[in-house]
C-alpha cells in the first residue's frame, strides 16, 4: 500500500530510489508529492501543498525556498560530503589542464590528423615547446571555505606538495580537525588571498556572499594569481573577474558556471556545472538523500536538516501514536503541549524535543490513538508550525 508519494526531479541515480520499499510510490510527474529529491533544478516549495520534506541530492540549497519551506514546516535535506570527492577530483584536473596547457596541447594533437604519418613525430617534437607548462606542486593554495568539500581540496593540496592556506568565517570543528595539520588557517581571508597562486572557493552562495568576488577581493589576491570557482556562479562578480583578466592581475579563471562572457574570454576555462556528475557521487548524494527522507516520513527524525534540527527518537514496540509538533522556537512550547495532552489524559510514553533558534521540534510518543480534536487544538497555538500523527504499526 502506498503511504508517501515521492517526486523525482532531476536525473535522481536509481541506487537510492531503489531503497525505498512498497509504501512509497516514486513519480517524476507526481504533482502532489509527500517528499520531493531533486538535484539542481529550482523548486518553489508552494507549488506542492501537501510536502512534508524535500531532500536535496547534493550540497547547495540555493536552488529550494528554504525560507517558504521554514514557515510552512516543510523539512529540507542535503547531503554533506556525498559529492565532495567528485568536486576536488575535478579541481585539480582543472589547475593541471590551466598549468600545462593541455587543452592546447590535445587540440594541436587533433590538427595533426591530416598531416603525412612520418611527418607527425616530427612536428610533435618540433613545437611541443609552445605548450611548456608550470607544476602544481610547489605552488600555493588558498582555499576559501573549509568545509566538505573545502577540507578535501586542502589536504589534496599538501599530497600534491603545494603549500596550503584556508580560511572559513564559521568553520565547523568537525571539519577543521580533518585537516592536515600543513594547511595554514588564517583568521582574515586577506590573508589566503595574498599568499595563494591559486585562490578555490569552497562557500555556498547566500545574500552574504552573492558578489563576494568583487574588485576589493581581487585586488588581495597575488598579481598574476588563477580564481577557481566551483561554488556558485553569483558569488563571483563577473565584471570585475574580466577586467582582472584582462589587465593581467588575474592569469586565468577556472569555473564550473560558464556565462556567454565568461565562456568567451582567452584567459578562462569552463565546464558545464560537472563538479558532483561523477557515477560514485550520484550514488551516494541519492542513497543519503532517499535515507534522510525516508526516516523522516516513516518516523519524523532528522539528520542533515539545514533548516530544522537534528533529532532522533527510536519508537518502543508498544508505541502506537507518534505526535510530530513543528513551532516556532519561542518560550513554554513543551509546557504548552504537555498540558493539553494531559488535559486529555494521553499518557506519553517518550517526549523529545530539539531547537535551532528558529524551529522547535517535538516527537512524543504515545501508546494508544490520538483525537483530531487534541491536535486541532494544538494547531489553534499560533506558535505551532505544523503537526503530524504517525501512526506505528
Ligand atoms: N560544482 C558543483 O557541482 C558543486 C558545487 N558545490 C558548491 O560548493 C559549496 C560548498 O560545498 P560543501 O563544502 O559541501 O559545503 P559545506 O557546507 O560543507 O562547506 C561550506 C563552508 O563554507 C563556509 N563559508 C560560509 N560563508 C563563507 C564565507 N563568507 N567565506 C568563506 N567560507 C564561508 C562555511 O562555514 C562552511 O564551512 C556548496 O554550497 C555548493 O554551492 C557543492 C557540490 C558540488
Ligand atoms: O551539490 C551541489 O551543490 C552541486 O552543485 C551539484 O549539483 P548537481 O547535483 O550536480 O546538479
Amino acid at each position: 500500500m502506498t503511504l508517501f508519494r515521492i517526486k523525482t526531479i532531476n536525473a535522481i541515480a536509481p541506487e537510492g530510489l531503489e531503497l525505498l520499499g512498497d509504501e512509497y510510490s516514486v513519480d517524476p510527474e507526481d504533482n502532489n508529492p509527500h517528499g520531493i529529491v531533486v538535484r539542481s533544478s529550482q523548486v518553489d516549495v508552494d507549488d506542492y501543498p501537501e510536502l512534508l520534506a524535500l531532500a536535496r541530492a547534493g550540497a547547495g540549497v540555493n536552488n529550494i525556498t528554504v525560507d517558504k519551506a521554514t514557515e510552512k514546516g516543510i523539512c529540507i535535506f542535503n547531503t554533506p560530503g556525498a559529492n565532495a570527492n567528485a568536486v576536488v577530483d575535478l579541481v585539480f584536473p582543472m589547475i593541471g589542464i590551466w598549468l600545462r596547457n593541455i587543452y592546447q596541447g590535445i587540440s594541436f594533437c587533433k590538427s595533426l590528423a591530416d598531416v603525412p604519418p612520418d611527418e607527425v613525430s616530427g612536428e610533435v617534437e618540433s613545437r611541443k615547446a609552445a605548450f611548456r607548462g608550470v607544476e602544481i606542486a610547489g605552488k600555493t593554495l588558498g582555499v576559501v571555505g573549509l568545509g566538505q568539500i573545502g577540507v578535501r581540496l586542502a589536504n589534496g593540496g599538501i599530497q600534491r606538495f603545494m603549500k596550503v592556506y584556508g580560511f572559513d568565517p564559521f568553520p565547523s570543528l568537525d571539519n577543521i580537525h580533518k585537516l592536515f595539520s600543513e594547511v595554514t588557517v588564517t583568521r582574515a581571508m586577506r590573508d589566503t588571498l595574498s599568499q595563494a597562486d591559486i585562490v578555490s572557493l569552497h562557500l555556498p552562495v547566500n545574500e552574504k556572499t552573492r558578489g563576494m568576488v568583487d574588485a576589493d577581493f581581487i585586488a588581495k589576491m597575488k598579481p598574476g594569481a588563477i580564481l577557481v570557482n566551483y561554488a556558485r556562479g553569483p558569488i563571483v562578480n563577473e565584471e570585475a573577474v574580466l577586467a582582472a583578466l584582462d589587465s593581467g592581475h588575474l592569469e586565468a579563471f577556472i569555473s564550473d558556471f560558464p556565462t556567454p562572457a565568461v565562456i568567451a574570454h582567452p584567459k578562462t576555462l569552463t565546464t558545464p556545472h560537472l563538479g558532483a556528475s561523477t557515477t560514485e557521487s550520484e550514488g551516494n548524494c541519492s542513497r543519503m538523500a532517499v535515507g534522510e527522507l525516508s526516516a523522516y516520513l516513516h518516523y519524523g527524525n532528522i539528520t542533515h536538516s539545514v533548516n530544522f534540527p537534528n533529532i532522533e527518537s527510536i519508537p518502543e514496540s508498544t508505541v502506537q501514536t507518534r505526535l510530530i509538533v513543528i513551532n516556532k522556537d519561542v518560550p513554554g512550547m513543551i509546557a504548552f503541549v504537555t498540558k493539553v495532552l494531559g488535559n486529555h489524559g494521553v499518557n506519553i510514553v517518550s517526549f523529545k524535543n530539539e531547537s535551532n533558534g528558529t524551529v522547535g521540534y517535538n516527537i512524543i510518543d504515545i501508546e494508544s490513538t490520538l483525537d483530531q480534536s487534541i491536535v486541532t487544538e494544538l494547531e489553534a497555538n499560533e506558535d505551532v508550525i505544523r503537526t503530524r500523527r504517525i501512526i506505528l504499526t
